[in-house]
């Protein structure tokens, strides 16, 4: 083996080593640098990891706290709700108790039910099937009497209707109907004398049933004292005009069969007199069917008057209308013209005939042939009527008003009418001493009354031929016949007032001052004629004198009482009200037919 080695040799050896120990060390750089890098990667890691683990730290603090604040409230919560536990399991004992006594006691009502119904169905089945067939056909029996009852009951208050006014007609009884008007927003005005503050718009006059009125009277300091008027018909606030004149209108038929009939209403001033007579202010402003649903008993007589003599045959009847006004004691004739033939009023006289009857000489009458031409007539002359607004009343009248319907009839129906109730008035004063009200007789009267339409169609060939009632077979009469007239008045009468509420004065009080007079003197005659005194002062006014024969004569009289029904007026309605009393207590001559030509043979 070679001994020199040369010096590169060695270098070159020992830089070989060297390079070796640079790599081995640089190698040992990268190691350790990626040692380092995985240390700070598990460093970040747990780093993370702690911060994770105080957050759950913190939180698992923060959810104990909660935890156990929870905690506490719900064990109050527990508590309060254990109490009200107790509470309720201590109600429910205790209903408990009661439901038990409840039961308990039902238990024991039901047994003793059960027992009754058994003796009930032991009872029953003691029963035969007839004895139950016996007791419905007698149930059965006893309903069908009561209805028989109560058909008789009605038929019954309807005759005594009937009888009471066959009374009034042959005793000569004047009628007498009221009409107690509604609360009208002129009733709130206090008047200065009025006085009594709110309380005189109270409503003290009340229609307590279809023939009585009430007034409660209240003195300063006293219970309130009722006092009760009877009429023959009693109208409440809330009456139409219809039904008012429902009640009136037989006197129209009264008419055409030959009686003078008279209408005449009555009453302090605003207590409705003008529109029951002749109907609402507001009539224009109405449509057709309204306005004649609120046309007072002027119209509807008048259409009622021609819608009968329209049954009538043609030509047989002919009517006349005459208008007048009794003003400041005056008679005014309202249909006279004058040279120009304008409507002016002229005063006219009023003289007792030989015959003892009331007359207006020269008076003028205009033949009519429909209810459209009197109520023409009447409006067209109504504007010369007296007007004046006073404290009481805007649109007051200041004259008595009397409207005339005079009906000439020559109609052979007419007169067969009138001889059938002549002849019914005959059977009703013989009855008076026989005893035609039995059972009996009225079976055989309401046969009679059946074939009353039969018997118009030919009065004489039938024994009973009379509307009404008539007991037994009267002989057969002929008839023989002449024309004849009656006369329908129909009056509005001015109304009486206290001067102090009315307000009045100079002329007005004049008026006012004749108005009451009239009125007293109307009250005067009416006494006189009650106590049947020999003389009877109808010359003290030439309203009483002028409606002498209606008021004494012969004539049905209806006397139509208005009457306001606040506080206010009730001196006033109190007056009206005795009117209407004593005008029920006349007994005056009964009325009689015109046709007095009328011969039964
Ligand atoms: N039954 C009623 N229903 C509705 N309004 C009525 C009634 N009665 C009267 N009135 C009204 O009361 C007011 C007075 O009535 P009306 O003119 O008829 O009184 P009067 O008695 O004629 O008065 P006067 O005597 O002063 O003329 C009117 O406005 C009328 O329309």
């Amino acid at each position: 083996m070679p001994l020199f080695i040369n010096r590169d040799q060695i270098f070159a050896h020992q830089v070989h080593l060297l390079e070796h120990k640079l790599r081995s060390k640089e190698e040992r750089i990268l190691e350790l640098e990626t040692e380092n890098a995985l240390l700070h990667l598990r460093l970040a890691e747990c780093s993370g990891r702690q911060r994770r683990d105080h957050d759950e730290v913190t939180k698992a603090v923060n959810d104990h706290q909660l935890q156990s604040s929870t905690k506490k409230i719900t064990q109050s919560a527990l508590i309060k709700l254990l109490s009200g536990v107790q509470a309720v399991k201590h109600d429910l004992s205790e209903l408990f108790a009661v439901y038990v006594s409840f039961a308990t006691e039902l238990e024991e009502q039901s047994k003793q039910l059960l027992e009754k119904v058994e003796q009930a169905n032991s009872s029953l089945n003691g029963h035969s099937e007839d004895e139950f067939q016996n007791l419905q056909v007698r149930v059965a029996a006893l309903e069908h009497s009561l209805e028989e009852e109560r058909e008789n009951c009605r038929a019954e208050k309807q005759k005594r209707k009937e009888l009471h006014n066959t009374l009034v007609e042959l005793r000569g009884n004047i009628r007498v109907h009221c009409r107690v008007r509604p609360v009208l927003p002129f009733d709130q005005i206090q008047s200065s004398t009025s006085g009594s503050g709110s309380a005189s718009s109270e409503e003290v006059i009340h229609a307590v049933s279809d023939d009585t009125v009430m007034v409660n009277c209240v003195k300063a300091g006293m219970l309130v004292q009722n006092k009760m008027f009877e009429f023959e018909r009693v109208h409440g606030p809330e009456e139409s005009q219809e039904a008012v004149f429902e009640e009136v209108k037989s006197l129209l038929t009264s008419l055409l069969d030959g009686y003078n009939v008279c209408i005449m209403a009555y009453g302090q001033t605003g207590s409705g007199k003008t529109h029951t007579m002749m109907g609402s202010q507001f009539l224009d402003e109405l449509s057709g069917t309204q306005q004649e649903a609120q046309q007072g008993i002027i119209p509807k007589a008048a259409a009622e008057l021609f819608r009968l003599i329209s049954e009538k045959p043609a030509e047989s009847h002919t009517v006349e209308v005459s208008v007048m006004e009794v003003y400041n004691n005056e008679v005014f004739d309202l249909l006279a013209r004058d040279e120009h033939s304008n409507a002016a009023g002229q005063r006219r006289d009023v003289i007792t005939t030989a015959s003892g009857a009331s007359q207006v000489p020269s008076l003028t009458y205009e033949r009519v042939s429909n209810a459209s031409e009197v109520m023409q007539i009447i409006s067209s002359v109504l504007k010369l009527r007296a007007h004046c607004p006073t404290l009481v009343h805007a649109d007051s009248s200041r004259s008595h008003l009397i409207v005339t319907l005079t009906v000439s009839s020559k109609s052979p129906n007419a007169v067969a009418l009138a001889r059938r109730l002549q002849s019914a008035k005959m059977d009703m004063r013989r009855s008076t001493q026989k005893e035609w009200w039995s059972p009996r007789c009225r079976r055989a009267n309401l046969a009679a009354h059946h074939s009353a339409d039969e018997t118009s169609a030919s009065p004489a060939s039938s024994p009973c031929s009379t509307p009404s009632l008539s007991p037994c077979p009267s002989p057969r009469r002929s008839i023989t016949q002449t024309p004849f007239r009656t006369k329908l008045q129909l009056v509005d009468l001015a109304g009486s007032e206290c001067a102090g509420m009315s307000g009045v004065s100079g002329a007005a009080l004049w008026e006012s001052s004749c108005i009451n007079r009239s009125l007293s003197a109307l009250s005067d005659v009416l006494g006189a004629l009650a106590e049947h005194r020999p003389h009877i002062p109808y010359r003290n006014s030439k309203l009483t004198h002028l409606l002498q024969d209606a008021i004494g004569g012969d004539a049905k009289l209806l006397v139509m009482l208005c009457v306001s029904p606040t506080q206010r007026f009730i001196t006033e309605s109190l007056q009206s009200l005795g009117f209407g009393t004593r005008a029920r207590q006349v007994q005056k001559e009964p009325p009689r037919r015109k046709n007095n030509s009328l011969k039964v043979k």
